[in-house]
Order: structure tokens, then C-alpha cells, then sequence
């Protein structure tokens, strides 16, 4: 049976001239005639605060937009997903990436065992290489890790690793993704064979990047002097894929697993996050689960107009349906949080990058805006002339921890005047009158000031969320990235879509496999279209 479309939801015509109206209206405006707006328009959750003052609603859009959501069954949205719902519904699956930071789950007592188990073991490896215990074949001990991953297999524990540094402890982990034989070489001219460890993280164990890298690995540590049998000391798997893992080559007893019923982007809380729990030590890495499973706790009890991941959720499709936002922009304000948008691409945009319902229908709204981002103050050099005065509307969060690890406190008081001073700018703009009285100020000439200010005039307006905790610490982590794993999801709940799967990866999959045969001279069937052999032949050429 079809779907009910979110543009058929009784409210979606309304709220669609609601934003109408809006888009008319000042942010500005709405804080001069509710005084109270800047401490009302603020939510808690797990250690993190969302302020969304600066966002174009006032309180009746947004029960509009609370209406929507119960019109959409939002409300029943966090169990289904939690009790373990085939939420993914075509691959017949829960998605229980919350399990894996949960410590009693109703219901779920085997998976959750098996969870533990995998926890057990994982303890064990993160504790034994930062004990120094860990040889390798030549009897060094192990002082570097790589992981050998992509996609969900790379992101997160990669994210985990950057931002905890100051956390981190003597073994230093390194990460390889790309199947550009560049990455892995890069990586390994810096490492020594006899004390370097490789996790191989592929849930499918199919992947075409990660197999090559850690077939290059292998040879890598058999050229160095270690035997097949000393590969057992190097090489670690994560997979639900025992069998393919073994067949190349390595230890059963070497293997932990993954589970179907977890979404690579949504693994890093599973034996995926093994580099990331030695790097940054077993009880910071259960910090970062119990700051996940504090912000599971929320989605779970709080009432739909406290719910945190719910808000986040309508203002992505308060935006990108009611206002034609194609983008998202994440701005994160802590060098550390740099790889966090990378994440959230594939969080966001693999999840809910669909045309169609959960039943198969095509949807006549607007999906999965396009996210972007850069650590603060990189893009204001670069991209936030785009934001400030550009034609597309670009809502955007910042993220901002209220407290630095450096020790440099007048140095971090600079970072945050600074996108204290972005997200303010955005809001107020500066009107045509404001532009041409500052020039004329600075002495420029009426007339000349007249033709100038519209180049300087900024319309403001330009919505955004400001996102602070106190610290960024293994439990804040958590609890951010469960928060948008939340969000992405209701996002995908109100747009009636499937956040969990990703057949769209598949096929450019299966034809760089006939692209690769056509370039090995293994395929009789040589033509594709003439674009693609017109290429070919300048691959061939440049060969020669
Ligand atoms: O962990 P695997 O199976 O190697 O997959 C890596 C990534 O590839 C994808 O399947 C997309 O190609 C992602 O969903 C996944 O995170």
C-alpha cells in the first residue's frame, strides 16, 4: 500500500504558507517583540545545547511544525527504531546502532549479549596494545595501528580518533580509505613493519578499496621478513563476513564481528571503533558510549516539543520543503571536530539521499539537503561570502565547545568571538542605510557611498543554529553524533523514506568492476558508451 507522501499530510499546505509569510519577516524583528526568545529557543540534552533563536519561526510555525510531526507518527518514531522495528524495510532489518550503547535492552537480551561479547574482546585488544603487550613477528612491540576501511568502515572511527586527541594514548592510529594506491603508501613510508598492526574493517568484507589496500598491506609485511603465520600477530578483521575474512588470510580468532542489523554509518560503536578505543584508551572510549546512550535516552523519553534530534529534524525540513533549501552546512568551531562534516555527509546524505517512499513510490518533495561544512575560521576565508550575501539559502549549524584542551584560553576566546560574530551576522545583515552611513563615515563620498552600499548591504536573515557543550570529551562525542544519527533519521521518518539502505552505491560498483576488466584486456564485451571509451583509450594511451 502507498505511503502517505509528507505533501499529503494535512498540515503541509498550511505550514507551506506559514513560510510564505515568514520568509517576509525578520529574525530581528521577532527578538524585539519577544524579549524572552533567545532563553526560550534553547534545548538541552545529554550535555549538549541547541540555541535556535536565529531560526525564521516563531512559536506558531513551530506547533505547526509539531502538528506535522504527529500527522508524520514522529511520536512513535524512537520506539520502532529502539525495540528493534525493521525500520529497514528493504533488507528486512532493524537498524540497532543504540544497542550497541546500551547496557539492558528489553526484548533484545541475545543481540545484546553478543554486543557485550564483542565489547569483552575489544577491551581486550585496546588494553593489550596500550600495555605494550601486543609483539609483533620480530617480538617489537606494536606502536602503530591502520585502519584499513572506507565509508562507515573509516569515517567514524577516524572522526573518534582526530577529535579525542588529547585524549590519546602511546599507540597511534592511522587510517586508509582510499583505493589511490597514494593513501597507503603515504601512510606506511612513516611506519615500521615489525611494531604496525592492521584492522581491516569491512562489514561486507566485498569492498573493492579495502580488499586492495590490504592485499598491498600483506605484501608489505611479507616483504619486511614476517612469514604467513607471523600475519596472525598483524592482522586483525571486522566483519559479519567470517568466511571471506579467513579466506584472506586472516586468524579466526583475529576476526570481531558486525551485525546486518547495524548500518555501516551508524557502526562506530561496534568493533568498527576498535582503532578509535585504542587510541584513545577502553574507558574513554565507554564514555563515548554512555554519551551516546544518554542522547538515546532522550529521543526515547522526551516529549516531541523537548526532543532534541525531533527539532533538529523539523528545522532540516522546515527548510528544505517549505523554504527550497537544497544545503546544509555544518560549521563546526574546534579544529578537532574537523572531520565532522565528512561524517555527517555520509551519515545524512547516503541515508536519506532518496527518490523514492518506503513503499516504492516517487516522492514529490525535496529529500536529503546537500551537507557541507569546514572547521571555523577556515570558511569564513573561503565559503561564507556564499552564506552572507549569496542566492541560496544555506541554514547552518554551528558547533562550538565552550572550553579548549590547549590550555590556550586567549587564543580559543578568539575562535569563539569568531562564530559568536558568524552566527550574529547571518541573523542582522546590514541594511542598505546601515552600508551607506559606514562608508560615509570612513569618508567615502555620498554619491560614490550610494552606488557602494548594495555591495555592502547583507540581508541577514540567514538562519542557524549554535550548538555548544562544555567540553568536547568522549561523552559529549557520543552524545553529538547520536544526536544527528537521530536527526537524520526523523528526517527520514517525515519524508517517509528508508535512511538505512543505499542501493544507489550499487551500481557504479558493478560498473567500475566492467570498466576495470575492459582496462586489464580481460572483457569481451569492450564497448560501453563512446564517452566512457573515448576515456578509456586516453587512459591507454597515457600508458604507452
Ligand atoms: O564496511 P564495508 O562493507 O566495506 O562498506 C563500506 C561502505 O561502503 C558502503 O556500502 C557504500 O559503498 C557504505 O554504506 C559502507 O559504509
Amino acid at each position: 500500500m502507498a505511503a502517505t507522501l509528507l505533501s499529503q499530510l494535512p498540515s503541509f499546505g498550511k505550514l507551506s504558507d506559514m513560510a510564505l509569510a515568514m520568509s517576509d519577516s525578520s529574525v530581528n524583528d521577532l527578538f524585539t517583540t519577544d524579549p524572552e526568545r533567545a532563553s526560550r529557543y534553547i534545548l538541552d540534552a545529554a550535555g549538549i545545547t541547541l540555541d535556535y533563536s536565529k531560526h525564521l519561526l516563531d512559536d506558531t510555525a513551530l506547533a505547526a511544525l509539531y502538528t506535522l510531526a504527529r500527522e508524520a507518527d514522529l511520536e512513535h518514531a524512537a520506539t520502532a527504531l529502539l525495540d528493534g522495528t525493521e525500520v529497514n524495510n528493504t533488507e528486512a532489518r532493524p537498524a540497532l546502532h543504540s544497542l550497541l550503547r546500551a547496557t539492558s535492552a528489553p526484548g533484545l537480551e541475545d543481540k545484546l549479549a553478543q554486543v557485550q561479547r564483542s565489547r569483552a574482546t575489544m577491551r581486550d585488544w585496546a588494553e593489550r596494545l596500550n600495555n605494550s603487550q601486543h609483539l609483533g613477528f620480530s617480538g617489537a612491540v606494536i606502536t602503530d595501528v591502520v585502519n584499513i576501511g572506507i565509508g562507515g568502515s573509516d569515517l567514524g572511527p577516524r572522526l573518534v580518533t582526530e577529535a579525542l586527541r588529547p585524549f590519546q594514548g602511546d599507540v597511534a592510529c592511522h587510517y586508509v580509505a582510499n583505493v589511490d594506491p597514494a593513501d597507503l603508501q603515504n601512510t606506511l613510508r612513516d611506519l615500521n613493519p615489525d611494531t604496525t598492526l592492521f584492522i581491516v574493517c569491512s562489514k561486507s568484507f566485498r569492498t573493492e578499496e579495502t580488499l586492495t589496500n590490504s592485499l598491498v598491506a600483506r605484501e608489505w609485511m611479507l616483504n619486511a621478513g614476517a612469514s604467513e603465520a607471523d600475519l596472525a600477530m598483524h592482522f586483525l578483521a571486522i566483519t559479519t563476513n567470517l568466511e571471506a575474512a579467513t579466506e584472506f588470510g586472516i586468524d579466526a580468532d583475529n576476526c570481531l564481528p558486525m551485525w546486518d542489523w547495524v548500518g555501516g554509518r551508524y557502526s562506530v560503536w561496534s568493533a568498527v571503533g576498535l582503532s578509535c578505543a585504542i587510541a584513545v584508551g577502553w574507558d574513554n572510549f565507554e564514555q563515548f558510549l554512555a554519551g551516546a546512550a544518554a542522547m538515546d535516552q532522550h529521543f526515547a523519553e522526551a516529549p516531541l516539543e523537548q526532543n532534541l534530534p525531533v527539532l533538529l529534524s523539523l528545522l532540516e525540513v522546515w527548510y528544505c520543503n517549505f523554504f527550497g533549501a537544497g544545503n546544509h552546512v555544518v560549521l563546526p568551531y574546534d579544529n578537532a571536530l574537523q572531520r565532522f562534516p565528512d561524517f555527517l555527509q555520509q551519515l545524512t546524505m547516503e541515508s536519506n539521499g532518496k527518490g523514492v517512499s518506503k513503499s516504492g513510490q516517487p516522492v514529490d518533495h525535496a529529500t536529503g539537503p546537500v551537507l557541507w561544512g569546514s572547521a571555523g575560521t577556515m570558511g569564513q576565508h573561503s565559503f561564507h561570502q556564499l552564506l552572507h550575501q549569496g542566492t541560496e539559502l544555506c541554514p547552518t549549524d554551528f558547533i562550538l565547545p565552550l572550553t579548549t584542551h590547549t590550555g590556550m584560553t586567549e587564543q580559543h576566546r578568539r575562535l569563539v568571538a569568531n562564530c559568536l560574530a558568524q552566527s550574529r551576522t547571518m541573523m542582522v545583515g546590514r541594511s542598505l542605510q546601515e552600508a551607506h552611513a559606514s562608508l560615509v563615515e570612513r569618508g567615502v563620498d555620498p554619491a560614490r557611498a550610494e552606488e557602494l552600499a548594495p555591495h555592502l548591504a547583507m540581508q541577514g536573515n540567514r538562519p542557524n543554529s549554535v550548538i555548544t557543550m562544555e567540553a568536547l570529551t568522549p561523552t559529549t562525542l557520543g552524545a553529538l553524533i547520536a544526536l544527528y544519527e537521530h536527526r537524520t533519521y526523523c528526517s527520514g521518518v517525515m519524508w517517509g523514506i528508508n535512511s538505512f539502505d543505499q542501493w544507489g552505491v550499487e551500481l557504479g560498483k558493478e560498473i567500475g568492476v566492467q570498466i576495470l576488466r575492459i582496462m586489464a584486456g580481460e572483457s569481451t564485451n569492450a564497448a560501453m558508451d563512446p564517452a566512457t571509451d573515448r576515456l578509456i583509450a586516453a587512459w591507454q594511451k597515457a600508458q604507452d
